[in-house]
């Protein structure tokens, strides 16, 4: 499902949350949304899933506007954090069968397999959850529901490391067996950069970076070797980040290198690897450094 969006803007008062934004998403794909804290995810992923108007701009999905528009609205699926509080009274159970009325695309013996991977005790009220059961119950809403747009804004919270794979291997699983659009909003960039397709990245409400996952790792590399040879290797060149263990270093470099500098690096015993999306996400939403 094609997601254009065009010089969006949205303003909270005198917060303006989104600065003119625009991007298509093609769909199909799984998309990782990034950004700093209060850079406007929350904001965008709302716009996108119909629950707040936009002040200015253009959004449409499919072709047609989003706010107040069932057509759309019942065709993606936003799945917020750990949930919403007001489910709190409610069993498990009865949350996933309200899920599954109001989204026709819903699948129950999907949802069944999810609740058995995440372990989710159908008979317990969303209220006596731990933080992290709340968001595997999100997170099985969110897959199960198998919308044509499907976002789960930062839905790993209070999930503990295994869990957080489980989820992510179920969406790469899901995303293979039926193609669909999948944005996923994280800070845990590392963990999770390998699932996406494509990348945006927000900074102070704009968008300052939409671009394929490949060609970012490929806009830079990581020069690994003995600490000494790498220093002398990436004299000169942009050094977004530095790791150190030992005697060995790792310097992420942005930028290409050209054959003589490759032979030069091989020759020196440097191993050259892709680049991280997380220092490149930690360069371009750096403060006062937006190149
Ligand atoms: N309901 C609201 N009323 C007023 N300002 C808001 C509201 N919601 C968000 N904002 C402001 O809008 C900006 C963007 O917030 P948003 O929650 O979209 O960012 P975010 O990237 O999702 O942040 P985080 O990673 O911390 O969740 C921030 O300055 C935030 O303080």
């Amino acid at each position: 499902m094609v997601v254009e969006v065009d010089q969006l803007t949205l303003r909270y008062h005198d917060v303006t949350a989104l600065d003119e934004v625009s991007c298509t998403l093609t769909g199909g794909k799984i998309y990782g949304l990034l950004g700093r804290n209060g850079s406007g995810k929350t904001s965008l992923l709302s716009v996108l899933a119909g629950y707040r108007e936009h002040t200015d701009g253009q959004v449409r999905i499919g072709g047609l506007p989003v706010f107040d528009n069932a057509e759309v609205t019942s065709r993606v699926c936003l799945v917020r954090g750990s949930g919403d509080a007001t489910q709190n009274s409610l069993k498990v159970a009865d949350v996933l069968e309200f899920a599954a009325i109001l989204r026709t695309s819903w699948d129950s013996d999907y949802a069944a397999e999810l609740v058995e991977l995440f372990s989710l005790p159908l008979n317990k009220t969303v209220g006596s959850l731990s933080h992290g059961r709340r968001s595997a119950l999100g997170i099985v809403i969110g897959l199960a529901s198998r919308t044509p747009l499907t976002m789960f804004d930062e839905s790993y919270l209070g999930l503990d490391a295994p869990t957080r794979y489980k989820f992510y291997d179920a969406v790469l699983a899901e995303a293979m067996a039926q193609p669909r659009t999948i944005i996923l909003s994280t800070h845990l960039i590392e963990e999770v950069s390998a699932l996406f397709e494509e990348v945006l990245i927000l900074d102070d409400g704009k968008l300052v970076l939409h671009e394929e996952a490949e060609t970012l790792r490929a806009s830079g590399c990581a020069v690994t070797g003995d600490a000494e040879v790498v220093d002398r290797f990436v004299d000169g060149l942009r050094v977004l980040g530095e790791k150190r263990l030992g005697r060995t270093k790792s310097a992420m470099v942005y930028g290409d290198l050209d054959a003589e500098q490759r032979a030069g690096a091989s020759a020196a015993g440097l191993d050259l690897g892709p680049l991280a999306l997380q220092d490149l996400f930690v360069h371009l939403t750096e403060p006062g450094d937006p190149s």
